[in-house]
């Protein structure tokens, strides 16, 4: 922390520590102590907290706040303040000869020059303030509008996907390529009607962690649309694609789903079409392959084709 400090305002620093120490060499090399009696331990609490709260201020802002005028600003205003609780509270050690008593008239000129300078910081601090709220709002407007990530499972947004997989078709070639798999739970729309959208939901939920659970970390998962989630593999050839879709089917047949508070569980299958990036030309070539495979094992299933 101390280092990023001196790094973003290491002239503010070095500018704050030479006028209070500045201050301090002058007033010591004047004044004299004065005489335990005439000291009054309460001024001196009182007078010393005040400014060793402005000193924290001025550290608080210089820890919090990026480097620029705003932060000069306020810093410049709070060490004026500063420099006059300063001499108020040297005032009580030191007693000043007659030819420097000007140095008690003077103490309470920084304090306004402080305040004006703290004014004018405020009065850009607000305008800032408005032109990031205004940026905040675009990048929120941005992010509802091309959202990275899906609302219900977690898990990457098609969209995101989308361009992940341009990416990957863009630096794919003979020798690197990758595999998509579309995971589609069978039967989920009768789930649905049976149990409602809560717990069909949280099944969405547990089929996404399971997908995770089961892809390696250069994977990355999204939901499709509905029931359906689109793997996409990188650098994989079709017969690791195989296996990994083959441990997938395996994990999502055992999950033992139980949407009520009982033990019953709830078996699912799904079903896994898996799509090649070799020899295909563009996103929509992969879809569609995904897709039509999609079709096929749908009907044979309906069919009674395939267990
Ligand atoms: N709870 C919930 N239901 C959803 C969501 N998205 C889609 N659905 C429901 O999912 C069901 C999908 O139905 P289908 O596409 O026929 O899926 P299916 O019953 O598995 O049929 P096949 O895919 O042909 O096996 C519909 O009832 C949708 O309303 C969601 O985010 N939450």
């Amino acid at each position: 922390m101390s280092f990023q400090l001196i790094k973003l305002h290491r002239q503010l620093l070095i500018n704050t520590c030479g006028f209070i120490l500045l201050t301090l060499i002058l007033t010591f090399s004047i004044g004299s102590f004065k005489s335990t009696s005439q000291i009054e331990i309460s001024d001196i609490l009182g007078e010393g907290g005040i400014a060793l709260i402005s000193l924290i201020w001025i550290i608080a802002i210089l820890i919090s706040r990026p480097a620029g005028r705003v932060t000069r600003l306020l810093v410049y205003g709070l060490l004026f303040l500063h420099i006059s609780l300063l001499l108020d509270l040297l005032d009580e050690f030191l007693i000043y000869p007659a030819n420097h008593t000007w140095l008690t008239a003077y103490e309470s000129i920084p304090a306004p020059i402080g305040m004006i300078l703290m004014s004018i910081a405020l009065y850009h601090w607000h305008n800032e303030q408005i032109m990031l709220n205004q940026q905040l709002q675009n990048r929120e407007r941005y992010y509802r509008e091309h959202a990275l990530s899906d609302y219900v499972t977690g898990l990457y947004s098609a969209q995101y996907m989308h361009t992940q997989i341009q990416m990957e078709l863009a630096r794919s070639n003979n020798s690197s390529r990758f595999c998509l798999l579309m995971v589609d739970v069978d039967n989920f729309d009768y789930f649905v009607r049976q149990f409602g959208d809560t717990k069909a939901d949280r099944l969405l939920r547990e089929i996404a962690n399971l997908i995770l659970m089961n892809l390696r970390t250069t994977d990355l998962a999204c939901r499709y649309s509905g029931d359906r989630f689109i793997i996409l593999l990188p650098d994989t050839h079709y017969g690791e694609a195989i296996q990994i879709s083959y441990q997938l089917e395996t994990a999502i047949n055992a999950l033992a789903f139980k949407p009520e508070k009982n033990a019953q569980a709830f078996y699912h299958r799904a079903s896994i079409s898996l799509a090649d990036s070799k020899n295909v030309e563009n996103l929509n070539d992969l879809y569609h392959v995904l897709n039509s495979q999609m079709a096929i094992i749908k009907q044979d299933k309906s069919q009674g084709r395939v267990a």
